[in-house]
């Protein structure tokens, strides 16, 4: 742990990392250890969204411990089964008053998750990090193909998992998956909107730090990223993340090139996004400049 490394304190009182339903009974021999607490907030989705740089962002505050790995608790059953004890296990040590916060895009659109979630802490604060729905599209596929081709297995080109007869196949997976009114939708059915910050993905692209700030806002944590924790790199053509001398830029998987889409496709798609992009508008309160 940072702080404990460095010797820094602070137990911001406003930061709990579990709900008081669920949480173990304060001893006087945990009350100032590290323990693995469940998360205080989660990055339920979007899937290729950011997701990865939201939380190596986060995790910059010294108040912030994360899950490294996706920890697919709510949305795998076998993982389910094992409970709350389970994924505990999967989360970092903190102290107490450090938040715990974890990743799974997985989350957002699968939907037995949101009454899960409610059901372990419904105070938890839910990110959702959201993108142009048709660059998601293209994202998802070149992650996919990229999966296909490492292990040697064909896969079609994006137009043809696409397009049926030179319309828009609405029973692509991957188009589902950008459909972010529908998702959210279910979210809404459990918590209400003001547990839910949508972050900018695009933004967060272009210049991390307000998006930074205004999820330190959110989750109530004292603003303590700052611009000097960001520099872009022109290799990667990326932001990179700076911390005690350190930098880090996000590994190859993130940011790669996209797999090739017709001009023409991708005007169908921008067109077939444009209604529920807008329900999704209606739904978050704000409105984002997406094809
Ligand atoms: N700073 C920085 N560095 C690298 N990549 C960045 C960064 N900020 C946002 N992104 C975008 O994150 C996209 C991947 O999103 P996810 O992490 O949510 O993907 S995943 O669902 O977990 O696989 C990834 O999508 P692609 O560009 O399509 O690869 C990036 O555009």
């Amino acid at each position: 742990l940072r702080e404990l490394r460095s010797g820094v304190s602070s137990s911001p009182a406003s930061i709990s990392s579990s709900s008081p339903s669920s949480s173990s009974p304060p001893s006087s021999s945990s009350n100032n250890a590290t323990q693995q607490r469940q998360p205080g907030a989660i990055i339920i989705g979007v899937r290729k969204g950011g997701t990865r740089a939201l939380l190596e962002m986060l995790n910059l505050h010294p108040d912030v411990e994360v899950a490294k790995a996706e920890v697919h608790y709510f949305n795998v059953e076998e993982h389910y089964r094992r409970g709350l004890a389970w994924y505990k296990t999967q989360m970092p040590f903190t102290l107490p008053g450090q938040l715990t916060v974890e990743k799974t895009p997985g989350y957002f659109a699968a939907p037995q998750v949101p009454a899960r979630v409610w059901a372990m802490n419904p105070a938890v604060r839910l990110l959702l990090i959201v993108r142009d729905p048709a660059e998601r599209l293209v994202s998802d596929y070149t992650q996919v193909l990229h999966n296909r081709l490492t292990r040697h297995k064909p896969y079609l080109p994006l137009e043809e998992l696409l397009l049926n007869e030179g319309r828009i196949d609405p029973g692509y997976k991957a188009l589902h998956r950008s459909l972010y009114h529908q998702h959210l939708a279910r979210w809404l059915e459990v918590f209400p909107m003001d547990q839910i910050h949508v972050v900018d993905g695009d933004a967060l692209i272009k210049d991390p730090f307000p998006e930074l700030r205004k999820a330190e806002r959110f989750l109530n944590l004292p603003p303590k990223i700052s611009p000097n924790n960001f520099y872009y790199n022109t290799t990667k053509g990326f932001y990179c993340l700076l911390s005690a001398g350190h930098d880090k830029c996000l590994d190859e998987s993130k940011g790669r090139p996209h797999a090739p889409l017709s001009t023409q496709a991708f005007k169908k798609l921008c067109r077939y996004f444009r209604k529920p992009n807008k329900l999704f508008f209606e739904m978050v309160g704000r409105s984002f400049p997406w094809c």
